[in-house]
């Protein structure tokens, strides 16, 4: 099965990380994530993520550093999930697919319903966080 490139965003603000929540009619409905999306074959994971943030919540934002992988095999698609931290640099959060978001503290990542392929990248980013 060949994996599906897609792109997630770490962004961080006041030392809280934003996540979003998928939406009812979603496959994961209910479950949260770092948002991004499926990279296009003519663009980069960059061009990807500046797009997918401004598709689903109207903000531009400039993608600093690459986080980290996971690879996950949902049983029907293989994902591989690439995290990189991104600034917000304007725009409001305006809701245009998921159904939620918040911004959480690093103490709640064990207590958030992740997307099963969010678990390992949670992990790489939580060790980033408290080990600085
Ligand atoms: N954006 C995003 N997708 C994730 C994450 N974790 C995860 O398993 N996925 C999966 O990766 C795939 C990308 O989904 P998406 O729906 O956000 O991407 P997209 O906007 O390009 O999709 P579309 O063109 O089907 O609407 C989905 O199968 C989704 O369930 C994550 O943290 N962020």
């Amino acid at each position: 099965m060949k994996a599906i490139k897609v792109t997630a965003a770490i962004i961080i603000k006041n030392e809280k990380v934003f996540i979003a929540q998928r939406s009812k009619n979603d496959e994961l409905s209910g479950k949260w994530e770092f948002p991004g999306g499926k990279i296009e074959s003519n663009e980069t994971a960059q061009e990807c993520l500046e797009r997918e943030l401004f598709e689903e919540f109207g903000i531009r934002t400039k993608i600093l550093d690459y986080l980290g992988e996971s690879i996950f095999d949902y049983g029907n698609k293989l994902i591989h999930l690439l995290g990189y931290f991104t600034e917000h640099l304007s725009g409001d959060y305006i809701l245009q697919v998921h159904q939620n978001c918040k911004w959480i503290d690093v103490n709640e990542f064990d207590d958030i319903d992740w997307a099963p392929a969010d678990i390992e990248l949670v992990k790489q980013l939580k060790k980033k966080l408290t080990d600085q």
